[in-house]
């Protein structure tokens, strides 16, 4: 009896001192928020899995103002100085563990996962890759499977209407997932030659169950339990997934001596990777490089259809300044400025990593944003929340590329240092050379060679209701071409 009554008791005594230590005795307790988040961590885990966690902290905000706590030991900021405090202060700022992915059974040093210093020894390694050279050097392989996409699309085009209804998520995807693989290790996923998805891609792109598992990372016993349940059969894909990296990274430096301007060539040029080490940081580039271009276009897209008069703008634009479009090249695009401020206004409406991009404050403590924040507290700013709070942009919801001009009547108030779509600091993104190439060249060619329009009696997907697992859940878009030229 006095057992059973010790068993009982222990479980609720342990539940309320936690509670009351989160809620009062914390050194975050000042904090607002939701009191079960402030309590406990399962609410924002649970907003997590459900895809919609960086629309529950907007609200939060909305609430809450600049600074809410979205679980016992996390901040998140609205306030733009924030970015200079967490991300572009040295190393100091690490991501928290939970949210480091060592790909299982790989032990490599990974860009997302290894500590500082291999991380400082691979983005030396890497830098000469993702220089601008080496971007313009790409442009040729860009440029032809731009072509190519063109080429599968014109033959999808039907003669009497002279127009055809493609879904552009799928298409660019093809597109962008092609374009990575071949720029990375020198061969593509052969998307666009048959129009069909890679199984590798199905099974990169299995987010919500990524993001299950790394819930669980924060009940390490629950995670222990997952792990030592789950048959073999369940990681099958996974590990087919690591076998066609494992060839195609082998297959290309078995042509050490080729001068193809890939990342698997710069990797192999340092002579310092690992065979293990080229392949957990190709997988990871090409992860990283093909999705976040998808969402940008599409996204960018889907915006102009519901903004005629922006799109005709553009279009406009271009075909006025580009007599052929052999003339659309990288270093042309540059000096469109219309075609950047577009760009930049899907990026802050549609950002890649519209969650919060966390990271715990180092030992001695730190400020952020004017608040002193003790060491091991996890800090961050949720860019979906923060490129639309009206704190930070004028019509925030609105698509005005405008604001992005430097004739930017209405929109002097906005804080441009809000805006960081490729982050700060050592662990901004490398591929940011590459991706304004590949974004402006993309949009710029498909705008002048076709006329793009909602089909009849499609309504297209608001983009903000989309879920997001990390990334954003991109429904199918059916978008209609027609050929002008
Ligand atoms: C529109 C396109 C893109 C956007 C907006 C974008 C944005 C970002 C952002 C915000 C981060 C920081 C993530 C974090 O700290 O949690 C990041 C990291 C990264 N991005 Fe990109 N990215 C884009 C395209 C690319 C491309 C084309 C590549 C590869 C060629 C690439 C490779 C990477 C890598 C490897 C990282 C990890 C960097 C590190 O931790 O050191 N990205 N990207």
């Amino acid at each position: 009896m006095a057992l059973a009554a010790i068993l009982v008791l222990l479980p609720i005594l342990y539940l309320s001192s936690h509670v009351i230590y989160n809620l009062w005795l914390h050194p975050l307790a000042k904090y607002p928020g939701p009191l079960l988040w402030r309590a406990f961590r399962f609410p924002s885990l649970l907003a997590m899995m459900r895809g919609e966690i960086p629309h529950r902290i907007q609200q939060l905000h909305e609430n809450y103002g600049d600074v809410v706590r979205v679980a016992p030991e996390e901040l998140s900021f609205l306030d733009p100085t924030a970015w200079r405090d967490i991300y572009s202060k040295g190393r100091d700022f690490v991501r928290p563990s939970q949210y480091k992915d060592q790909p299982p059974g790989k032990t490599a040093s990974n860009l997302i996962a290894c500590s500082e210093s291999e991380h400082a020894r691979l983005r030396k390694i890497l830098a000469p890759g993702f220089s601008e050279k080496y971007a313009v050097d790409q442009e040729p392989f860009i440029q032809s499977y731009i072509t190519k996409l063109f080429t599968k699309l014109d033959a999808k085009i039907d003669t009497t209407s002279d127009s055809t209804t493609i879904d552009i998520v799928e298409w660019i995807n093809y597109l962008a997932f092609d374009l990575i693989a071949d720029l990375t290790w020198g061969s593509s996923f052969g998307c666009l030659d048959g129009l069909t998805y890679h199984p590798w891609i199905q099974t990169v792109s299995q987010f919500k169950a990524a993001i299950i598992v790394g819930a669980l990372k924060f009940y390490p016993w629950l995670y222990s339990l997952l792990m030592a349940i789950t048959p073999p059969s369940a990681l099958q894909p996974v590990m087919d997934m690591w076998q066609l990296t494992e060839q195609s990274v082998r297959k290309r430096a078995s042509t050490p001596a080729s001068t193809r301007p890939d990342l698997v060539g710069t990797m192999l040029s340092s002579e310092s990777m690992t065979q293990e080490e080229m392949e957990v940081n190709a997988m990871m580039i090409v992860a990283a490089g093909s999705e976040s271009v998808t969402t940008v276009l599409t996204g960018v897209i889907n915006h102009l259809l519901r903004n005629p008069d922006k799109l005709a703008t553009l279009v406009t634009t271009l075909r006025t300044t580009f007599p052929t479009e052999q003339d659309i090249t990288g270093s042309a695009l540059k000096s469109i400025p219309y075609l950047d401020a577009v760009l930049n206004e899907g990026m802050r409406l549609c950002p890649t990593i519209p969650d919060a991009m966390r990271r715990q404050v180092p030992a001695g403590g730190a400020t952020v944003a004017g608040h002193v924040i003790p060491g091991g507290m996890v800090v961050a700013i949720p860019p979906f929340a923060s490129y639309r709070a009206p704190r930070n942009f004028t019509h925030p919801t609105e698509f005005a590329p405008e604001r992005w001009l430097p004739d930017n009547k209405g929109f002097e108030r906005d804080s441009k240092i809000a805006f960081n779509p490729f982050s700060l600091g050592q662990h901004n993104c490398p591929g940011q050379n590459l991706a304004w190439l590949e974004l402006r060249v993309i949009l710029a060619r498909l705008l002048w060679r076709y006329e793009v329009s909602i089909p009849p009696g499609v309504e297209l997907p608001r983009w903000e209701e989309q879920g997001i697992w990390w990334f954003w859940d991109k429904k199918a878009t059916p978008v209609r071409f027609q050929r002008v030229r």
